[in-house]
């Protein structure tokens, strides 16, 4: 378990003081993986190397299994720093050694005995599926074998947190796909607990169990995934599961945003609102996505034939979250929900 606690950075330059981070809290649990998700400049890479411990932190605590990374210097220190792996976005592999002695690196680092480190080397590059490659160079490998190898080396001196910092950015959907597989076995057989440090969507909508939005060196949204996009006012549901949406067709009274678990509503409840209710619906606009946990909806409704405040009552007796602040008569008109 790791848990970040009222965390800043600052730094001092010659126009001034910029703090980057302002009081970061988050925890993240055993075998479970979090995103950190932001728009540029919001301070994840300060984070990250915070976190990695190439950056000192300002103040704050970062304890992993209770102990205050940052009140350990020296030997006790990189000791403790092992606990951390860290996959960066190039892999940051050296081009001269092979394969099997990039991912031996640490362990040569830390003396660890040759056959022992053999043995070791081999059941890491069996884990992440690229044994055959053992002597190969990483130039001769693509840019997701090469994080696959640099996730091999990550894992070399057995961490508990696993930090991953924009690692597949720039690989083809193809190689995305095996490394966040990768990733998602990590956190269940090893029970690793894994940060993500990300700025694509489609990547944390697929492995993440939760997720943290950073704003100008803050936590602006922080939840489960699959509650902020069951949660139609999230505005990181919504970059998670965006909806386009048409425009209110004449006969409609107002329009509304509603998000569903799958498994979790009868999934005739669209007509039902017409069969049972005499309420009229039109469909504008949805998204429905496989998530691990489950499959989340989110449909943006045309209605006619009921007031919101009924509707929402309806809804929410069945399950569905309707957001009040959803409710409009076009796309800029809101509709209050107790009219
Ligand atoms: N060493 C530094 N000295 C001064 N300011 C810095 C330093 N490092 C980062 N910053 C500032 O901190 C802010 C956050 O930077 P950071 O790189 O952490 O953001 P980010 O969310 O990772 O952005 P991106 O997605 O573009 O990489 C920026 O305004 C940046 O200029």
């Amino acid at each position: 378990m790791i848990e970040i606690k009222d965390l800043h950075k600052h730094y001092d330059t010659a126009q001034g003081r910029i703090e980057v981070l302002k009081g970061i809290d988050l925890s993240v649990p055993e075998g479970s993986i979090t995103a950190v998700v932001g728009p540029s400049g919001a301070g994840k890479s300060t984070l990250s190397h915070c976190i990695s411990l190439l950056e000192k932190p300002s103040s704050g605590q970062i304890l992993i299994d209770g102990k205050d990374l940052g009140a350990l210097s020296g030997r006790a220190l990189r000791a403790e720093r092992r606990a951390i792996g860290t996959i960066f976005q190039n892999s940051a592999l050296l081009s001269r050694l092979s394969v099997a002695e990039n991912v031996a690196l640490p362990l040569r680092n830390l003396g660890v005995v040759h056959h022992e480190m053999q043995q070791r080397v081999a059941q890491l590059l069996d884990r992440v599926g690229l044994l055959e490659k053992a002597d190969a160079y990483p130039g001769q490998l693509s840019g997701g074998q090469r994080q696959r190898v640099g996730i091999a080396r990550a894992l070399a001196l057995r961490p508990r947190l696993l930090l991953s910092d924009e690692a597949t950015s720039g690989l083809d959907p193809e190689s995305t796909h095996q490394v966040l597989g990768l990733l998602d076995s990590l956190r269940s057989d090893l029970g690793l607990s894994i940060i993500l440090i990300t700025h694509e969507m489609d990547v944390v909508r697929h492995v993440a169990d939760e997720v943290a939005q950073l704003a100008s060196g803050r936590i602006a949204e922080h939840g489960a995934l699959h509650e902020l996009v069951a949660s139609p006012g999230s505005a990181t549901g919504e970059k998670l599961l965006p909806l386009r949406s048409e425009e209110l067709p004449a006969g409609f009274d107002y329009a509304v945003t509603v998000a569903y678990r799958k498994d979790r509503v009868d999934p005739g409840w669209i007509s039902r609102l017409g069969i049972e209710h005499g309420i009229a619906v039109a469909l504008l606009g949805g998204a429905v996505e496989a998530h691990h946990e489950g499959t989340l909806g989110r449909v943006r409704l045309g209605v006619q034939g009921a007031t919101p405040q009924d509707l929402l009552r309806l809804l929410d007796g069945w399950g569905l979250q309707a957001d009040p602040g959803s409710l409009a008569r076009n796309n800029h008109e809101l509709v209050e929900a107790n009219a």
